[in-house]
């Protein structure tokens, strides 16, 4: 059995990837994993109406680069953005909070103490975009580019060498680039009147970058909306709760418009940032990828281990059914958390992948129900080893493709004062390693205890009572006076 974890992402968990990312915004409103939203499906509502917008990027007044410097005043930009929020009714004199510069760029400012749950902001919802309207400010806000990773250059990916956050962003980035090709041929060629300048495959990432950072998913019935001004609220580790702090309601009792409603979810002292938990359940590398920064805290480093039935397997079309009466594939993706016990399906299915020889019995019709009850125990020596071996080899080969050590990235990280995305790659690395170590290290221990497991046999033995107390077979009855 090979493993090879280093392969490229399977295209149709990168299509999911892709449109989880692009629908998962600050994950507000994760999407239910079962969500199968394809990229089309959610860009073309939205991105008409940015790219429209688009070819004012390069006159943006407030050159806002990745991060703002921070400044005493708020610049320009924000002001008109503030008066066009104003003008537009969007907020009032009295608002809790207001836009300024942070330290991760713009953010929301109290203008008062907050208290734990006070709504901070509402915006009223629109159904579509006026053609007069003047969204212009709110682009004109928007970031050229984050730190995620889709943004970086070639030689700042080529820090993350060997991980898999690199192999998922480059598969992203080709799926853009197919995304961008098709919305060319169906939608910018065809349409050309509507688009006053040309827009670039730059733009195109520009403006997946700004979705995938900034935009609310399953509001009502939307898939995928930009509220200005609730987009400015950034991401602390330090707050953990779960609940949302948002929701779509009634501007009141007698009316039918509707609100985007923003609370706070701890209190704020007046001057401080208005700040939310984006999404407790997302990795590193989604963190990196969505929206360019990363945590320190351990769990938030996961590598996903890919396994596949090959073809070639003389078993092929019994391990698939096998699989598939399980809820799995002939490929299954496995995310292991440091820290964490390995994903209860990641055995059986390992052990499904490597069953063979004399072990083959098992795959026969007549233990079709059963077979994944047996899965869950160790079935041989031969087949225990068998996987201890594969997944040990793959953690190996993998570790030795960064092009790092561990104690060379605690050194840097140590050293402190890197570049932003520096940082991000060598938290990345870092993460990446140390939960290959740790898989390393429990198939290491398997392989220690493979002659004290109880195998398929024994146990069957045992069940029928032909195993005696010191584990000897018993083949007949002994005679007694
Ligand atoms: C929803 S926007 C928030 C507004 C954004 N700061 C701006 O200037 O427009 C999300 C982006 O803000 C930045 N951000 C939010 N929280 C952050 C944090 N804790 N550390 C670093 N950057 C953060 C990242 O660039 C992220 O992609």
């Amino acid at each position: 059995m090979a493993i090879n974890l280093r392969r490229p992402i399977h295209k149709q968990k990168l299509k999911k990837l892709v449109a989880e990312r692009m629908a998962a915004h600050c994950s507000f409103f994760p999407l239910p994993s079962s969500s199968s939203l394809s990229p089309s499906q959610i860009t073309t509502p939205i991105i008409p109406s940015i790219t429209t917008t688009l070819n004012s990027k390069a006159k943006r007044p407030f050159s806002v680069k990745c991060f703002r410097p921070p400044e005493s005043d708020p610049p320009p930009a924000v002001q008109t953005f503030w008066k066009w929020l104003s003008d537009e009714r969007v907020v009032s004199a009295k608002s809790p909070a207001k836009p300024g510069v942070v330290p991760e760029g713009l953010g929301l400012i109290a203008q008062r103490d907050i208290a734990k749950n006070e709504v901070v902001l509402e915006v009223p919802k629109r159904e579509k975009l006026r053609d007069d309207s003047p969204w212009k400010s709110y682009i004109d806000l928007l970031p050229e580019c984050t730190h995620s990773t889709i943004f970086w250059s070639e030689q700042e990916l080529s820090e993350l060498q060997g991980s898999q956050l690199l192999r998922t962003t480059l598969g992203v980035k080709e799926l853009v680039k197919s995304e961008f090709q098709k919305a060319k041929e169906e939608v910018l060629i065809p349409h050309w009147q509507l688009f006053p300048s040309p827009v670039t495959l730059d733009d195109f990432f520009w403006a997946f970058g700004m979705l995938r950072s900034r935009a609310f998913t399953r509001l009502s019935g939307q898939s995928l909306v930009l509220i200005p001004l609730a987009d400015l609220v950034n991401h602390s580790p330090s707050i953990t709760t779960e609940n949302y702090a948002w929701e779509i309601k009634g501007a009141g009792l007698f009316s039918r418009d509707l609100l985007f409603s923003l609370r706070s979810p701890v209190p704020v002292k007046a001057g401080d940032q208005v700040l939310m938990q984006y999404d407790l359940h997302k990795s590193n590398a989604e963190l990196a990828l969505d929206y360019g920064f990363i945590e320190s805290q351990n769990e938030r480093n996961t590598y996903t281990l890919t396994l596949e039935i090959p073809e070639s397997d003389p078993f092929f079309s019994d391990k698939l059914d096998i699989a598939e009466s399980n809820g799995m594939g002939e490929t299954a993706y496995f995310d292991i958390t440091s820290g964490q016990p390995l994903p209860p399906a990641l055995l059986p299915y390992l052990r499904l992948v490597a069953l063979g020889g004399t072990d083959a019995f098992l795959l026969e019709s007549l233990f079709r129900n059963s077979i994944w009850g047996h899965l869950e125990l160790p079935v041989s020596h031969s087949n225990e080893e068998h996987i201890c071996q594969a997944v040990r080899n793959a953690c190996r080969s993998t570790l030795s493709g960064y092009h790092t050590t561990t104690e060379e990235d605690e050194k840097l990280k140590e050293k402190g004062n890197l570049d932003p995305r520096l940082e991000i790659a060598v938290g990345i690395r870092l993460g990446e390693k140390k939960v290959l170590q740790e898989i390393d290290e429990i198939f290491r221990g398997r392989e220690l205890e493979l002659d004290g497991f109880e195998y398929y046999q024994e146990r069957r033995l045992r069940q029928l009572g032909l195993v005696g107390e010191e584990g000897e077979i018993i083949f007949w009855e002994s005679k007694r006076d």
